[in-house]
Formats: C-alpha cells, structure tokens, sequence
C-alpha cells in the first residue's frame, strides 16, 4: 500500500494476565515489545493465541499487566469491529443505530442523522436506513456495525476476525471494504486471503509472538506451524 499510515502504536514489555478460577494467574499474553506503523497489519494465529486480546489492549478496551502501550499521536482515537455485529448493534432500526454512535461526537440529532445517511451512501446501504436489524442479512449487518465504526471517523481500526461470520460472497465485499478504509488497521483474522494483503503479519502462537514479517514469509511460518504446510 502506497498509504503511510499516520499512526504508531509502541508496545514495550506488554504482559497481559487473567485470574483463574482456582485463585492464580494465568499469563494470555507475554512480555511484548513491539511498533506497529504499517497502513495494515494482520494478526493470526491458532485459536486462544493472543490475537483478539493483542486487539483490545491497543483499543484501550483492557490494561495490560505489565508494561506500557502507546498510540501515537497522542489522542487518536480507535475504532473496535468486532466479529459478531450483535456486539456492537444497540438500535433496533439501521439509521438509529448509526446516528446512536454518533451520540458523543454530534449533538444536533439532525446532524447525527445526515452524517448517518452520508455513511450508510457510501457503503451502498442507502436504501436500508430505516429497515429493521434484525431483517438484514449477516453480510449487511457486518456492514452496518461497520458503518457505526466508522461514523465516528476512528484514526485506527482494530477489526477482530471480521469475517468469519459471512458467506464467500460477503467476505469478498467486506474484505474490499475493509481495504479501502482511509485508516490504518489492525487486523486479527484467520482468514489467510485477507491475512495476505496486509503489508505485515504477526503471528502468534499460545500467547506469544513467534514470527513478524510479510505476508510471504509470515503465512508460511504460519502453515508450518499448525501442520498445514
Ligand atoms: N478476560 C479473560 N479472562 C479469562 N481468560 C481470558 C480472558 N481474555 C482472554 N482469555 C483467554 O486467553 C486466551 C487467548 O484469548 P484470545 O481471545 O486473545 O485468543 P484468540 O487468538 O483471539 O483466539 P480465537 O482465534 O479463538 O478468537 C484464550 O484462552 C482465552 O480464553
């Protein structure tokens, strides 16, 4: 990609450790070093590795342990995608729900609901500003979660498998969508197609990152790594 990205995120020593049931600790994620700068960075991995909770220290949606994570410049603000769009739709309508992420940003409710509308044009959901949540497809329910991101007009993106839900079709609109965002992105996925056109891939393996580099080099190691070369 020919589009630097204006945001660097540092991690220095970041640990990440959750309580166990039987009173200790367990570490999910382990001392990490690292700078991420790139306009699109992909995260994969086996299940339980790390990725989603890579994602959500540097949405600052948990602290780390240990250690200190930075976005630079300071202020900017992330946008979360989540894989299920039921954890991020709140309104029962498509307009609503939009102009709802909007809430802080925009006071007038007018305003909110042009700025709605603007979004929901650009991704070719015009038409469905005012039906029902629930009457959308998952394809499009991706998109209007979506849509509710990136309203607020987040300077990062972290996307956590944004498309393990949705059919071949849907994947490959999403994925386009997802692509042309203006913002840098994050991405934990194990969909190596969209894993690949990252220009750096980090793979991680029970916590801990155990290679980082292009896609042709990463995937590979990838491959190997879970007995699929
Ligand atoms: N808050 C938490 N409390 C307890 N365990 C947690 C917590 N957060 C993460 N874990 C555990 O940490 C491990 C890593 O989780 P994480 O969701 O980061 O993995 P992942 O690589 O995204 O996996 P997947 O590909 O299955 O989504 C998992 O075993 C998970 O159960």
């Amino acid at each position: 990609m020919d589009n630097p990205s204006s945001v660097t995120t540092t991690l220095d020593a970041v640990a990440f450790d959750v309580d166990t049931s039987d009173g200790g600790r367990r570490r999910i994620l382990h001392p990490l070093t690292l700078s991420l700068s790139e306009h699109r960075v992909a995260v994969i991995g086996a299940n339980g590795s790390g990725k989603s909770t890579l994602l959500r220290l540097i949405a600052g949606l948990v602290a780390p342990t240990s250690g200190s994570l930075q976005l630079s410049p300071s202020g900017v603000r992330p946008g979360f995608i989540f894989a299920n769009p039921q954890a991020q739709l709140i309104m029962p309508v498509v307009g609503e729900d939009i102009a709802f992420s909007l809430r802080r940003s925009i006071g007038s409710a007018a305003q909110r609901r042009r700025r709605s509308r603007e979004i929901l044009d650009t991704m070719g959901l015009g038409d469905r500003e005012d039906s029902s949540i629930y009457e959308l497809s998952s394809g499009e329910r991706q998109k209007v979660a979506l849509a509710g991101v990136l309203a607020a007009e987040p300077e990062l993106v972290l996307a956590d498998e944004p498309t393990t839900l949705l059919d071949l079709r849907s994947t490959v609109e999403f994925t386009e969508l997802l692509m042309g965002l203006a913002a840098p992105m994050v991405v934990a996925t194990h969909d190596l197609a969209l894993a690949a056109m990252a220009e750096r891939v980090l793979v991680f393996d029970h916590g801990r990152l155990v290679q980082d580099g292009p896609p042709a080099t990463a995937i590979p190691h990838y491959r190997d790594l879970s007995g699929a070369g």
